[in-house]
């Protein structure tokens, strides 16, 4: 009897799932129906192309992008729930880019494909005041955190690539590296020593998966029954419980110490204290301050590995160049010590990792906005709830602007380009070209102390060990992709040793 009510619920839950996307679909096909389609434009048909899209995502946009004829300004790409729009023109990338935030929201896409209303309590802190925190406060302590951010990298690796003597040892990357960044990013958000506690470090990984399963989950449930779904079934509730049990000691200590020493104070150079402050000037309370560190910490942990793997996994399949980067780094150190002028100075190796972001993507769109209101963009009408996003396919390969090496691995591309053109092309410059960093006026605002983080990382790595694929050939692991979303191989051994230094 159990199982037959359980059942019949399912149905009806599935029927009412189907009903629901299906209206809804129909009625932005129509509201979209002059906008160019890559594949069928019918609202039943486009699911087929939908369904062809999620199996092979990059090449189907590629395919599709070059069939789109001349001229046209918007294309749009179907999705299993809503269609994609998308800019085909440098004037339309420019009037998204450009588009002001009562136009265009990129939290409210950000609550759409996340459902962060309910994973990351956007209800509460959607309103992203931390934000400017990173652009200020961050950004212009980044030279003083490195020598905080070098000691974290090291005892990070120490810890997870333990070795002895001048054995070769076989390490499972990814898992590795999550750990590692998650290390190095809690120093500068939380400092020392919560930073190198095991289980706060877990709990934040796995929050992390929590937020991606339950935006899923959610995903495939019909909005009126999302809060019920949410209540009965996330285990984001409990992580918030867990996090609170590291922080509120934390920020009690620090508001009593404050209280002792009055004008003596001196405020911890991180994220936890600026954040205290924030809550202090805006009347917010102590679960404001937890809610806004998980989020950042959603938000830095797994892009930092994802982008480091790739660029690793480029360097060990290419050892040619480690030599060239590993003179680059002594002669740096030599020149300036451990300090933001010589990570700066790291040009190869500004290139080589801006190289793997460009050829190594982590999905096909990147930059997704909705249309607060019916607008007008590039003499084109949008319909308020409209999709807005960018082609990151197409932006980091096309052949017109990369030229005749588009498809070559070339880390010295950046330098060349940079002397021919005078403009600076780091990986911390966005363009519409280089777009791993977002778009426009929402690109991350985490993308200097990330570009810290990567050149240190990698730095040592080449200074201290020996490494190689724990594999016959020595190839780049195949990456690994979810419709739209690709990831560097999670299943990579890699062989390190120490290096014995000349
Ligand atoms: C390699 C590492 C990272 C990558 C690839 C990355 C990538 C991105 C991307 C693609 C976006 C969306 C941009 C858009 O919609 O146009 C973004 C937004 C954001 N990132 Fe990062 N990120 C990284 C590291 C970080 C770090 C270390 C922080 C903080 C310390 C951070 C904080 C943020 C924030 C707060 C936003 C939202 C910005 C806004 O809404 O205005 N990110 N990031």
């Amino acid at each position: 009897m159990l199982e037959a009510l359980r059942g019949l619920a399912t149905a009806a839950l599935l029927a009412a799932a189907t009903v629901y996307f299906l209206a809804w679909r129909f009625g932005e096909s129509r509201r979209l129906a002059h906008i160019y389609s890559l594949g069928f434009s019918d609202p039943v048909l486009s699911y087929w192309s939908a369904f062809l899209m999620q199996i092979d995502s990059k090449r189907y946009i590629q395919k599709q992008w070059e069939r789109v004829p001349p001229g046209t300004k918007w294309v749009k790409l179907p999705g299993f729930i809503r269609w994609y729009v998308l800019p085909f023109g440098t004037e339309e990338f420019q009037a998204l880019t450009r588009a002001s935030d009562d136009i265009v929201s990129s939290t409210e896409a950000v609550n759409e494909y996340l459902h962060a209303r309910h994973t990351l309590r956007n209800d509460i802190i959607g309103d992203g005041i931390q934000v400017p925190l990173i652009n200020t406060e961050l950004t212009r302590s980044l030279g003083e955190l490195v020598p905080e951010v070098n000691e974290e990298a090291l005892a990070a690796l120490d810890e997870m690539f333990p070795l002895q003597g001048n054995e070769w040892k076989s390490f499972l990357v990814s898992p590795a590296l999550l750990q590692i960044f998650a290390k190095v990013a809690n120093r500068v958000l939380v400092g020392l020593p919560l930073c190198r506690d095991a289980s706060y470090i877990k709990t934040n990984v796995d929050f992390a998966v929590n937020v991606i399963v339950m935006s899923f989950v959610l995903c495939a449930t019909p909005p009126p029954l999302r809060d019920l779904v949410d209540r009965l079934v996330s285990p984001i509730p409990k992580k918030f419980e867990r996090i609170r049990g590291y922080l509120q000691p934390i920020i009690d200590a620090r508001r009593a110490e404050k209280e002792k020493l009055g004008a003596e104070y001196e405020p911890h150079p991180d994220m936890l204290s600026w954040l205290i402050d924030l809550a202090e000037q805006h009347g917010r309370d102590d679960r404001d301050i937890i809610l806004r560190m998980m989020s950042t910490n959603f938000g830095v942990i797994h892009t930092a590995s994802m982008n480091f793997q790739h660029a690793f996994y480029s360097l060990l399949s290419m050892p040619q160049y480690m030599e060239e980067l590993r003179a680059e780094v002594v002669q740096c150190i030599d020149e300036h010590g451990w300090s933001k002028t010589a990570v700066d100075n790291m040009k190869l190796m500004d290139g080589f990792i801006k190289e793997s972001q460009r050829l190594n993507i982590i999905g096909i769109i990147i930059g997704n906005r909705i249309a607060t209101k019916d607008c007008t963009l590039a003499g084109v009408f949008i319909p308020k709830g409209t999709m807005l996003t960018a082609n990151v396919v197409e932006a980091h390969n096309s052949r017109d602007f990369w030229g005749s090496t588009v498809d070559e691995f070339d880390p010295y591309r950046y330098i060349r380009m940079e002397k021919e053109t005078g403009k600076k092309l780091g990986i911390v410059t966005t363009s519409a070209n280089s777009l791993s960093f977002g778009l426009g006026r929402h690109s991350c605002p985490g993308r200097f102390f990330a570009a810290q983080e990567l050149k240190l990382l990698m730095a040592h790595l080449l200074l201290d060990y020996e490494m190689k694929f724990d594999k016959k050939e020595q190839s780049r692991p195949k990456d690994v992709w979810f419709g739209m979303s690709c990831m560097p191989n999670p299943n990579t051994r890699v062989l390190l040793r120490k290096r014995v230094k000349a």
